[in-house]
């Protein structure tokens, strides 16, 4: 970790331990691969996963888990959005994003205006979401035992504006995180509402974990596309798209490979999801220079630049501030 990270720390009144970002990728595979059978690569067998859903991830890159959170947590996390919005709290660190169709038109900017809210972290109500049992017990199948809250999320999907800009493009989230394996990164993702292909659900592309990440860019979509919303650059139409339709506090568990999206929101109603990617604590940071991702990189430090109101932030860093402990042992992370 940098200065400049340790700078940030203070500036967001955080005081985690965390060392140096580097460590080696035995440590991971030392920790996690004794005792467990070769032939699945992607979860491990803490007793919790049936024999059916593990190969169903093995081979489509997510599972999905009904009626998890319950509906008074949703509540909560409800009100609390809404108390955001209302900008009755302050959260350090938080972004409110708007709609791009929204922010770049005359509209009076209300709550309603807003689309997600990113990197609740410090916001111990929201967060909680991260830390529930049910929750940490299915993430720890794919990540191990140490676990880290990376980035948080909750989406509050708008009805389209007419653009289709409430769409997001299929991707890869691997494309944002500097950080590996592939493998011990997952991401928890909970309906707040019943979510229907109307509403704008996921939309998966079953078995594209196993492929290897891909080249993201905006796509050309004639009516805008919302910041930093990349998309896969060539993925094949005519893969198979499943739409991932849930009921209140169902949660699907994806990998960072998997490629999705979500189509546009047809209704009249705001479809939430609150959603966590976690990874292992002992992953361990890459340099992205010279790779696919180094488009992400650049727009990111922009931003964080203007956030932080300080130069000099890397992608690294970006992360290991926002990261939280939230289960064993905090080790490279
Ligand atoms: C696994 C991870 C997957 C992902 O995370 S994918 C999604 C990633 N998205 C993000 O990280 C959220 C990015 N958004 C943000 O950081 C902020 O919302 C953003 C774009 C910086 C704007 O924040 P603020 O600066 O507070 O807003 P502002 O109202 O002052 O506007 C400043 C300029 O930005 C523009 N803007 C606002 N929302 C936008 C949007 N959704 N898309 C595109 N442009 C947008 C806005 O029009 C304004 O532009 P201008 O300066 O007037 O030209
Ligand atoms: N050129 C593209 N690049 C990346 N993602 C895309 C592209 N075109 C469409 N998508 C995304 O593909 C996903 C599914 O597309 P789909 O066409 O099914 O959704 P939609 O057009 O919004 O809704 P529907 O087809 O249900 O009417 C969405 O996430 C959408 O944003
Ligand atoms: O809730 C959605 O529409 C999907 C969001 C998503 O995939 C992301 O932000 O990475
Ligand atoms: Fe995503
Ligand atoms: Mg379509």
């Amino acid at each position: 970790m940098s200065r400049a990270a340790d700078r940030l720390r203070l500036v967001m009144g955080h005081v985690d331990r965390s060392p140096s970002s580097i460590t080696c990728e035995q440590t991971s595979a030392q920790a996690f691969t004794s005792n467990q059978p070769q032939r699945l690569r992607y979860s491990y067998d803490t007793g919790l996963l049936s024999p059916q859903q593990r190969l169903f991830y093995e081979e489509n890159g997510f599972i999905l888990v009904r009626n998890l959170v319950s509906d008074g947590d949703i509540e909560r996390f409800r009100k609390e959005f809404e108390r955001i919005c209302r900008q009755e709290v302050k959260v350090p660190g938080l972004v409110v994003m708007r709609d791009v169709a929204i922010a770049k038109s005359e509209f009076v900017q209300d709550q309603k205006a807003v689309s997600k809210l990113q990197d609740f972290q410090e916001d111990p109500e929201l967060f909680r979401y991260c830390s529930l049992p049910e929750i940490l017990k299915y993430v720890e199948c794919f990540t191990g035992p140490n676990i880290m809250a990376m980035h948080t999320m909750l989406i509050n999907k708008p009805p389209d504006a007419g653009k289709k800009t409430s769409r997001h493009p299929l991707h890869q989230d691997l494309h944002y995180f500097p950080f590996r394996p592939t493998d011990r990164i997952v991401c928890a993702w909970t309906a707040m509402e019943k979510v229907t292909r109307q509403n704008g659900c996921l939309v998966v592309l079953p078995g594209t974990h196993k492929s290897t990440l891909q080249e993201h860019d905006y796509p050309e979509w004639e009516g805008g596309v919302n910041k930093m919303y990349h998309g896969v650059r060539n993925y094949d139409p005519d893969h198979p798209r499943v739409y991932v339709e849930m009921e209140k506090g169902d949660t699907v568990f994806f990998h960072p490979l998997l490629i999705h999206g979500s189509g546009m929101n047809q209704t009249k109603g705001f479809r939430k999801a609150i959603s966590c990617h976690y990874a292992s604590s002992d992953c361990y940071y890459i340099d992205v220079k010279g790779t696919t991702q180094e488009n992400i990189e650049n727009e990111v430090s922009q931003i964080a630049e203007k956030k932080y109101g300080m130069g000099d932030v890397s992608f690294m860093d970006t992360w290991a501030i926002r990261g939280r402990l939230v289960q064993g042992e905090r080790i490279s992370m």
